[in-house]
């Protein structure tokens, strides 16, 4: 009984030789260069050891390096979903609970981040993207990011800006509808984060920048154009409260890179890399402090249009609807704000 039971005491006992240079000492006569070979037997086996034993320490060096400096990728938003709502609630940074908890009614149920391809159509979306190829055409930048606010006027050329409505070939550039357009889908993505953030929409202003961007992969040629680099906006803007971007061109389609990117980090080493990727009349909003520190992707081919919404809950840094005219030309730089360079990140 005992016999059969168990593997036969011979093959255990092969089993267990195998390392001892037991049938491995004739395999390795084969090879080795001369006669006599048998005293060279067990050292072969040592090495064998060695570099098991290295090979160990290698994976497990490698499995420890990989579980403490991690870096996740999780898609929040592919172009090719369409979606109603999508959010992830958040834990609001320090900082920033202290400052908006000053703004009753305007305080976040909680911190998080949204996006929606419901608030905006598509229709609408065209034609504000028909507005920026418009506005664009009298002005760019000679880097990869060229930004225009119809509220200052501020339009990149070369490697400054210029006003747009100080420029007499840019007259009549925005049309009736182009205006009606944008005030309307502002008003829309306002509500959103009103609603979706449980706040008094009368509490919620627009503040500036609010601006559109174009984005390629057009060579920096300032800091301005460098749009890539991991931010807060509550730091970048101090005025920020809520960021909310309208994208107007298509990720995959229209342009290659260019995703936005939300740097999760857990710990020191841990990070989630949480992806959106542009879609047109797509809407994204959050809480502008450090619990959505972010970035933009380079782009690689085509061009990016989107739009950065801008909302603040302190009534001093409150910005109305654009005139669209010189008429608010009230600065000594003809419109364009002494901080435009707080414009791109
Ligand atoms: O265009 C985007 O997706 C993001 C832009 C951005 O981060 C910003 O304007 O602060
Ligand atoms: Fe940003």
């Amino acid at each position: 009984m005992s016999e059969g039971g168990g593997p036969p005491p011979a093959v255990r006992h092969r089993k267990k030789s195998a390392g001892d240079g037991g049938p491995r000492q004739n395999r390795k006569s084969k090879f080795s260069s001369g006669a006599g070979t048998g005293g060279s037997s067990p050292s072969v086996a040592q090495q064998h050891q060695m570099w098991a034993r290295v090979v160990l320490m290698v994976a497990i060096a490698a499995i420890v390096y990989f579980t403490t400096f991690r870096t996740r990728e999780k898609k929040f938003a592919t172009q090719r979903e369409v979606l109603e709502l999508r959010s992830q609630p958040l834990d609001c940074s320090r900082a920033y609970l202290e400052e908006i908890s000053k703004f009753a009614g305007c305080i976040p149920a909680q911190c998080g981040r949204f996006v929606s391809d419901k608030i905006v159509s598509t229709a609408e979306a065209g034609i504000l993207l028909d507005l920026a190829r418009a506005g664009f055409e009298h002005g760019q930048s000679s880097g990869g990011a060229s930004i225009l606010d119809l509220h200052s006027g501020a339009l990149s050329q070369g490697t400054q800006f210029v006003n747009i409505y100080r420029l007499p070939e840019a007259r009549r550039v925005f049309t009736t509808q182009h205006i009606n357009v944008y005030r309307h889908v502002k008003e829309k993505v306002r509500q959103a984060v009103a609603d979706h953030f449980r706040l008094s929409v009368d509490g919620l202003h627009l503040t500036h920048p609010t601006f559109f961007s174009r984005l390629t992969n057009g060579t920096a040629k300032t800091i301005h154009d460098e749009y890539w680099h991991p931010h807060v906006d509550k730091e970048t803007y101090s005025s920020f409260h809520y960021t909310t971007l309208l994208y107007l061109t298509d990720y995959g389609k229209d342009f290659t890179g260019g995703r936005f990117v939300f740097i999760d980090s857990e710990g020191k080493h841990n990070r989630t890399n949480v992806y959106i990727e542009p879609r047109r009349a797509r809407v994204s909003g959050f809480t502008s402090g450090a619990e959505n520190m972010h970035h933009v992707e380079q782009v690689t081919g085509g061009i990016r249009f989107a739009i950065t919404i801008s909302f603040t809950c302190d009534p001093e840094h409150a910005m109305g609807d654009p005139k669209m005219t010189l008429e608010q030309d009230d600065g000594e730089n003809g419109g364009v704000p002494d901080d435009i360079n707080q414009t791109v990140p």
